[in-house]
């Protein structure tokens, strides 16, 4: 059963690359947005009748969340048209989509859990075209998954836990947010539960929620990389207010997990444990 990731250079798809390795899985294809790009149906179509996928992982997307404000159409074409695309091959093709997504598509503003019925209002245009590439898929495919995760990071491309490392190591002291609460998800974490989705061959299609356990605030999150990454700096808690960015985000994003456990077993790491290795592999 061969499995084509799109977006596969990014960073989910380089730990896609790195589980896929350990578990020594070879009928897995990384295309890059040369080969696989999403926003050109024909490149697309022949690279799914080159590989014959089984299963497609799009972890192709636009995830500039500040720039996305004044870039709505690229940001649109890639994660809602995009998705679209990609849908359409799974329907012609017979291949099971899953497909990334993100807590930002919810609004944030109440701190209940948030599970796979609570109403998405996204507060910014990477939100709405998140959610927008979710209803594309939706619309027009049934074999899907859509795994909503939030706050990725890892040892590869850019994330939070890495610009912390880096602003950590340059400056002095930093200010960070911390009336914004969520929950990190090591994206190697979140690699091994998509394959263990595909290994399952369940047909559970829908949507499900997937972070590593626990909630904290951006400015808890840094304290814990600069502890484990032994980074003397001083850190200031802010609030959102101290801290302007184009983009607004949610104050509470944190997901409730309980329908990826209990539909495939998928097991869900603390997230300070599964930083100490994140940490570790860097
Ligand atoms: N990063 C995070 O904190 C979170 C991410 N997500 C979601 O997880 C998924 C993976 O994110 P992540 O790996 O971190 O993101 P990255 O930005 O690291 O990777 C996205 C990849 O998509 C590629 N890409 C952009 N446009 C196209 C295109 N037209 N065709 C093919 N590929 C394209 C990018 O290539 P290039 O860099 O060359 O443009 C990049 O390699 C995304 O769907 C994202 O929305 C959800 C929650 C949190
Ligand atoms: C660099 C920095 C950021 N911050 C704040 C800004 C913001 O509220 C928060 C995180 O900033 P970043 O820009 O690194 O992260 P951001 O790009 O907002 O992260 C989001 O990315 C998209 C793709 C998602 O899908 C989300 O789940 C989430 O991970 O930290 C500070 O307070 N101080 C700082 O020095």
């Amino acid at each position: 059963m061969n499995i084509l990731v799109l977006g596969g250079t990014g960073q989910l798809g380089q730990c896609l690359g790195k589980v896929a390795s350990q578990r020594n899985i070879t009928s897995i294809t990384f295309a890059d947005e040369i080969v696989g790009n999403i926003l050109d149906i024909d490149v697309l179509e022949k690279l799914f009748i080159a590989e014959k996928p089984a299963f497609v992982i799009n972890c192709a997307a636009y995830t500039a969340v500040d720039k996305a404000e004044d870039e709505v159409e690229l940001s649109r074409k890639i994660n809602r048209d995009g998705a679209e695309n990609i849908a359409k091959l799974c329907v012609k093709y017979k291949a099971t989509l899953l497909h990334i997504s993100t807590d930002f598509i919810f609004e944030g503003n109440v701190p209940t859990l948030l599970n796979e019925e609570s109403p998405a209002e996204p507060i910014s245009v990477y939100g709405l075209t998140k959610l927008e590439g979710e209803k594309a898929i939706t619309d027009v495919l049934d074999q899907y998954y859509i795994v909503r995760t939030a706050w990725l990071y890892s040892e590869f491309a850019n994330n939070f836990m890495k610009t912390m490392i880096k602003l950590g190591t340059d400056r002095d002291s930093l200010g960070i947010i911390a009336d914004q609460v969520g929950t990190p998800t090591y994206g190697v974490d979140l690699a091994g539960a998509l394959l263990d989705i595909i290994a399952s061959d369940k047909k559970a299609y829908g949507i499900y929620h997937y972070s590593n356990e626990g909630a904290v605030s951006w400015y808890d999150f840094a304290k814990a990389i600069f502890e484990i990454g032994n980074i003397t700096v001083a850190v200031k808690p802010l609030k959102t207010s101290e801290y302007p960015t184009k983009a607004t985000r949610p104050a509470f994003s944190v997901m409730d997990k309980t329908k990826i456990k209990t539909t495939f077993g998928i097991d869900v790491p603390y997230w300070r444990d599964s930083l100490k290795v994140a940490i570790s592999a860097l």
